[in-house]
């Protein structure tokens, strides 16, 4: 073995170090593919097999007791929801999901916490070596995402989990995930259009994707869908002869009111499969009977769920970040010498998903108005509410991969916020820190090199937001060489603040000023020194179009 860090699992350097060196080994397997393009192995389910096989997992797996989802939104929330339920019922949970925001170790979940580095070690070279020293000429070492499923696997079956709750990593039929034979019931969220270079440019297309996660004998949910989508996913549970429930969202009442721990409307929906599915699960493990035979009527969940409802928790999906009150576990509390920055951040990358993101954002921006009007901010000053609202500028920082489409997606965000009286100030259009060709550590040092770097894509980002805010094309320049060295690298923060530029809130006169910036690290940088300029103003800044984007503002928040 070529690695001289680490030996048969033992930790022989610091912790550190070792965990850097198999960052590295799992950033090897990354296939040289563009994201878009069709996986390089067409018969990944027979290798997945395979490589069960060499870790001597394939019997073990059908003991997981495993909870199988698929969807294009909200399978990650789902898996979470369910953890947490099933978790208050006393059981101990293994959840994989993806992406990670920060650290691999995200996607690995035992009892709610992300696996500890000293496990993720041990469980990760124990696979890594058994793989290394069994490839051959046939069959070599997997690529990224099928490595994970195997690790994953062997985590849970280690670690004795009593539930396992596995989120598929993209479609359903031919994904690794896959390889679960019985499962102990399988989801599928909401369907919307993503990955269609992949799956097809059908909503049924993709539905067909999904349903391929269902198996003969194991009960099946879903939420409501587009007939479209159903009427694909009907037709297979019955081939299957297999009951297909269809979940309705949660309403306010059903739930007495409980704040679900994941915010924004949209959660509902998860909120109310996951119930669905913890409850299929309890049954058919034979615990539903044990537990709630006489105190459980159908319409009042149990506290065990109501709890886990609540509890639930996950980065980077509609998470609020006070990044400018003193203390940053308390809210109210705004700086005297220091305006307010709150970051909003969501991760939402498809059409449907932003327009769930924009809700969010909308109704969140107004809760935040009225909560520091409540804590008697500037209202003393004679200001009505709907005045005092009008000192929040808000902000949108974005960028997306450029396989999606931004003519989509900005419409989709601006107008649904729109319809809710919010616009944006300003937009702000950055490239992500976090490059697709390496899986970095949660303490891995942040690049500020900016030389050689490609903004074309931000430009573009750009053009398309004049577009939508002037109803026309404009005049955007089309920077090919972005001087980084020249004094224009950033705003001057009057560009923030001065109405005169901009419609400001009279958004319909002239199209709120965008901005290219070269580094995420210099863009928070210079919205923290900007509110630190102009201590009277409150920025609510909306970071979205994807899930990395947001994960590297994490990370530079928790600095
Ligand atoms: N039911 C839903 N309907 C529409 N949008 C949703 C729904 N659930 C989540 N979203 C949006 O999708 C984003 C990602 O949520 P989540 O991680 O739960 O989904 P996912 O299916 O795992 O996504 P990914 O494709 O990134 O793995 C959220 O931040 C939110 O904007
Ligand atoms: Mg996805
Ligand atoms: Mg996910």
């Amino acid at each position: 073995m070529e690695n001289n860090v680490v030996t048969d699992g033992q930790k022989q350097t610091s912790p550190s170090s070792s965990y850097e060196a198999a960052m590295e080994k799992i950033s090897s397997l990354i296939t040289r593919q563009r994201r878009g393009e069709k996986p390089p192995i067409s018969n990944k389910l027979e290798k997945m097999s395979l490589y069960l096989q060499i870790l001597g997992l394939e019997e073990d797996i059908s003991k997981l007791n495993i909870i199988h989802v698929a969807g294009t939104k909200g399978k990650g929330s789902t898996c979470i929801f369910c953890e947490s339920i099933l978790r208050e019922c006393g059981f101990r949970t293994g959840v994989f999901t993806s992406p990670h925001l920060i650290d691999v170790r995200e996607r690995f979940r035992i009892d709610g916490m992300d696996i500890s580095e000293d496990k993720f070690l041990q469980y990760f070279w124990d696979c890594w070596n058994q793989l290394e020293e069994n490839t051959t000429e046939e069959i070599s070492m997997p690529p990224l995402f099928l490595f994970l499923t195997l690790l994953a696997f062997k985590i849970f079956v280690s670690e004795q989990v009593d539930a396992t709750i596995i989120e598929v990593g993209l479609g359903g039929k031919k994904d690794s995930t896959n390889v679960i034979k019985e499962p102990t019931v399988c989801g599928i969220t909401s369907l919307g259009m993503d990955h269609t270079e992949i799956l097809g440019d059908t909503l049924g297309q993709i539905a067909s994707h999904k349903a391929g996660i269902f198996k003969p004998k194991v009960p099946a949910f879903t939420v409501p869908q587009p007939s479209e989508a159903m009427d694909v996913i009907l037709e297979r549970a019955k081939e299957l002869m297999i009951p297909l429930e269809v979940t309705e969202p949660f309403d306010c009442k059903q739930i007495k009111g409980l704040k679900l721990g994941l915010s924004g409307d949209h959660q509902f929906y998860n909120a109310a499969l996951a119930v669905s599915l913890c409850r299929c699960w309890l049954q058919r493990t034979g615990n539903w009977e044990k537990k709630y035979q006489n105190h459980f009527q159908d319409s009042n969940l149990p506290d065990e769920f109501m709890r886990g409802l609540s509890t639930a928790h996950f980065s980077g999906r509609a998470q609020i970040v006070y990044a400018s009150a003193p203390n940053p576990s308390c809210s109210e509390i705004v700086s005297k010498n220091c305006g307010e920055l709150i970051f909003y951040l969501d991760g939402a990358h498809s059409p449907e998903s932003m327009e769930a993101c924009a809700k969010w954002f909308s109704n969140a921006v107004v809760e935040n108005a009225e909560e520091s009007s409540e804590n008697g901010h500037e209202l003393h000053k004679g200001n009505t509410l709907g005045q005092f609202e009008k000192s929040f500028k808000r902000i949108l920082l974005f960028n997306c991969l450029d396989v999606r489409n931004p003519d989509i997606l900005l419409p989709r965000l601006v107008n649904t916020c729109a319809s809710s009286g919010i616009h944006f100030s300003r937009a702000l259009f950055v490239p992500n820190m976090s490059k697709y060709s390496k899986v970095l550590s949660g303490s891995s040092v942040i690049s500020s090199d900016l030389h050689g770097i490609d903004l074309s894509w931000q430009f573009n980002l750009q053009r398309t937001w004049e577009k939508i805010m002037h109803g026309k094309e404009t005049t955007v320049p089309i920077e090919k060489d972005f001087k980084i060295d020249s004094k224009q690298i950033l705003p001057p923060p009057e560009f923030l603040y001065d109405n005169a530029s901009s419609g400001g809130h009279s958004h319909n006169c002239r199209a709120p000023p965008s901005a290219v910036i070269p580094s995420l690290p210099l863009a928070i940088k210079w919205l923290q020194d900007c509110v630190k300029e102009y201590p009277s103003t409150r920025l609510q800044v909306l970071v979205t179009g994807s899930l990395h984007l947001v994960g590297d503002v994490l990370k530079l928040l928790k600095r």
